[in-house]
């Protein structure tokens, strides 16, 4: 306990663990990765106790953060982002502060500008402290959106702030945010110096770290409805003044008070009451645009909005809450436009990441129904709208491309809604309920079959972005996207009409007519996966043994079974060993033995040697309508060829990230390598004859699932390839 005044004075330890601290970063985080770098200092701070705020209390201050970004939004619309820490130790807490502000100018993305800047200035007395930190920050590629300043006191760092810090000559710097986290006795001083100093008010959160707990307050309490005290605690050392202050004095509304179990002190979260703000600066007052701030269902703003003294707005028309991570739950967005109190007729929730599930209930219940949270959205809306001006407009729900909301009954509810305008990606549109919905002609739908990995690679690689590593999914795709529409650097290529190999006539004539004849067999053909848009999909598995050294169940079995018609008794024969699998599969090859065989001898006639080594299946189908996506499954490149009555219906797979080639395929056997992103372009029925035009297309698919597997190569591996440039641009997304 000796130690304790020289170690309250240094603000450190003085055993050198800080160094320490900041060697197990160093070591530990890779560069640039903020969030590896808070890890390795919780991981740090287990073993050997440090002063950081902690990962439980470090949440909360997170969510402040992110309160305080949405809450500048009301005031300056996107401008600046400016926020104060008063005690950096070795940068922990500004780490996740710095952390949450860069994804932050990354959903937004927006570029470090004069006009949006989005900062932590964070004060430390300490110089040895405010070293580390600078180098910590350093480490985890934060500098551009948190600094250190070694500073004796808030006194010092106002008096000594350059005009430009300022902004104007004698204004004073705004802070949407200020974390106090250095002496609790200091707490309410410095906040009333920066009050004074206009460099807190209206919106501004103040969360302030290791104030009394539950505990104490409740022992107060206790000891007053005891008759033992008169008031409650004003005691500086566990900063009971400060929440005397910020509880009582009316400038502030108390958002939320999180007690650490770990520690019994609590961190309390407040919000500047509105009294002198009448208005906002938003640059379109008739939009509150909340894009992009990483909001989800359980975010401060809708948590605690009943609490939040929010400005009235009464321009806006329209909430604008696209580009976060809404998922669950619409009820708490319902209660903020409540508590907005505004003529709100519109809210965009485009870019969310909303299921079906939230939105309407299950699927072949009540067919009115939508989810509960939904539904309160919609009574919002409609109460609000019938106080504005526009009564008499439906009001909007803006839920388009979300994902997996493109399901039919969702969309065919959202149509016979009347009260409202439901918006929602149709059919196929981008994200559907499914990969197979991706409609191919948008960008958005030929990317999504790419991993997050790819997309950041891709964002780095053709377009030079620096890729912050915790980046949302749904953020790198829409940078992505961005970044392709600004530069037009995409492009749809034909590859040549002689890519692949022609097909003779005979054998042409002869697949059409078993393929025919297997769509309109005895049972119309076969649809083994109802997830794949087509009217009829079948997989025949080569047998094992169909070539060199005989297996007891072989090809010539199988072939004997066929030829004797597939009557039970042959079928039985041919597939007597083996697993159910195994036999049902040769019953199957047994049954279209045919199709099979015809088809074998196209791919064998054009290429010997992959028949013999790689080709393990065969893909039929009939009137398949391909969404972008990556043959996961396959070892090595495929064969297709089509045939039928159709025109368009080409394999278009990207040959890089710049250029997709649209190979014809119809009568043409051709080897791609599916393992890229590919798809099937539309196509149309040919009119044969003068009569209604039918669609037909029939596509054999060669492929090997087994064997060793061959690293991709190039997308079109079957020779070197010259494109013609075709016109055709993918359209952007919206
Ligand atoms: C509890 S630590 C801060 C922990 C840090 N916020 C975190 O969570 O990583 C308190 C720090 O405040 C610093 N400090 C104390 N009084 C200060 C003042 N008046 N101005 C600036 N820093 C101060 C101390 O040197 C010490 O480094």
């Amino acid at each position: 306990m000796g130690r304790l005044p020289d170690f309250y004075e240094r603000g450190n330890y003085g055993d050198g663990r800080e160094e320490y601290a900041l060697k197990s970063v160093l070591e530990q985080a890779p560069a640039g990765d903020a969030a590896a770098a808070i890890r390795a200092l919780d991981a740090f701070h287990v073993r050997w106790t440090l002063l950081n705020v902690g990962p439980d209390k470090g949440r909360t201050l997170d969510e402040a953060a992110q309160l305080a970004a949405a809450l500048s939004r009301f005031r300056s619309g996107r401008q600046t982002v400016n926020f104060l820490e008063v005690g950096s130790y070795i940068g922990y807490s500004a780490l996740r502060i710095g952390l949450v502000l860069k994804q932050l100018a990354n959903a937004a993305d927006l570029s470090q500008t004069d006009e949006t800047r989005f900062h932590l200035t964070s004060l430390e007395r300490n110089a040895e402290n405010a070293a580390v930190a600078e180098k910590i920050i350093a480490h985890a590629g934060l500098s551009q959106f948190a600094s250190v300043r070694c500073v004796a006191s808030v006194e010092a760092f106002l008096g000594e702030l350059s005009s430009e810090e300022r902004g104007e000559e004698d204004a004073s710097p705004f802070f949407s945010f200020v974390f106090l986290d250095h002496q609790k006795s200091c707490y309410l001083r410095d906040l009333l110096l920066l009050e004074s100093a206009n460099a807190v008010g209206p919106l501004t959160v103040v969360a302030a770290d290791n104030v009394a707990g539950r505990l104490h307050l409740e022992n107060r309490e206790q000891a007053i409805a005891r008759g033992k005290r008169k008031k409650p605690c004003g005691c500086v050392n566990k900063g009971c003044n400060f929440l005397q202050h910020v509880r009582n004095s009316g400038r502030y509304a108390v958002c939320e008070t999180v007690c650490s179990e770990a520690t019994g002190d609590a961190i309390e979260v407040v919000v500047g009451r509105c009294a002198e703000f009448s208005g906002s600066s938003m640059s379109d007052s008739t939009t509150l645009d909340l894009s992009g701030l990483r909001l989800n269902d359980s975010s401060l703003l809708f948590r605690c909005c009943d609490k939040l003294p929010l400005p009235a707005l009464p321009d806006v028309r329209n909430v604008d809450l696209s580009r976060n991570l809404l998922k669950l739950d619409l009820g708490g967005v319902a209660r903020f436009l409540r508590r907005l109190r505004g003529p709100v007729a519109s809210v965009d929730l485009r870019r969310n990441v909303l299921r079906a599930a939230a939105l309407g209930v299950e699927k072949g219940a009540d067919e009115a129904a939508w989810s509960p949270g939904l539904a309160l959205l919609i009574e919002e809306l409609l109460l609000s709208s019938d106080a504005g001006e526009d009564s008499g407009v439906a009001p909007v729900v803006d839920l388009r491309f979300n994902e997996r909301c493109g399901a039919a009954w969702l969309v065919q509810r959202a149509r016979d809604c009347e009260d409202v305008q439901m918006l929602l990606s149709p059919w196929g549109q981008l994200v559907g309920a499914r990969p197979s919905d991706r409609d191919a002609s948008f960008l958005r739908a030929q990317l999504e079959p790419l991993p997050s990995r790819a997309l950041s690679e891709r964002l780095a690689t053709l377009f030079g972005c620096s890729v912050d590593p915790d980046c949302e999914r749904e953020e790198l795709m829409g940078q992505l996207l961005r970044r392709y529409a600004a530069t037009g650097r995409r492009r749809t290529v034909a590859a040549p009409a002689d890519y692949g190999h022609a097909v003779g006539e005979a054998r042409l004539k002869e697949l059409l007519r078993l393929m025919r004849a297997w769509v309109g067999g005895r049972h119309g053909g076969t649809h083994e996966r109802p997830s794949v848009q087509a009217e009829h999909y079948m997989i025949l598995k080569r047998p094992e043994g169909d070539e060199g050294p005989q297996g007891p169940q072989t090809l010539s079995t199988l072939l004997a079974a066929a030829s004797a018609g597939p009557t039970e008794a042959a079928t039985k024969a041919a597939v007597a060993d083996g697993s159910w699998k195994t036999r049902r599969a040769r019953a199957k090859l047994v049954k279209h033995f045919e199709l099979w065989d015809c088809a074998c001898g196209v791919l064998k006639d054009a290429d010997p040697a992959f028949f013999a080594n790689q080709f393990t299946q065969l893909a039929v189908t009939h009137n398949f309508r391909g969404s972008p996506h990556i043959d996961k499954q396959n070892t090595g490149p495929f064969y297709a060829v089509s045939v039928g009555d159709f025109s368009g219906g080409e394999i278009c797979i990207e040959r890089d990230a710049e250029t997709v080639v649209c190979v014809a395929t119809r009568h043409r056997l051709c080897q791609l390598d599916g393992r890229h992103v590919h798809w099937v372009n539309e196509w149309r029925g040919e009119a044969e004859s003068g009569a209604a035009a039918v669609a037909e297309r029939f596509s054999l698919i060669f492929y090997p699932t087994a064997g060793a597997f061959q690293p991709p190569g190039p997308a079109l591996c079957g020779g070197a390839v010259p494109v013609s440039s075709i016109d055709a641009v993918s359209r952007s997304c919206e």
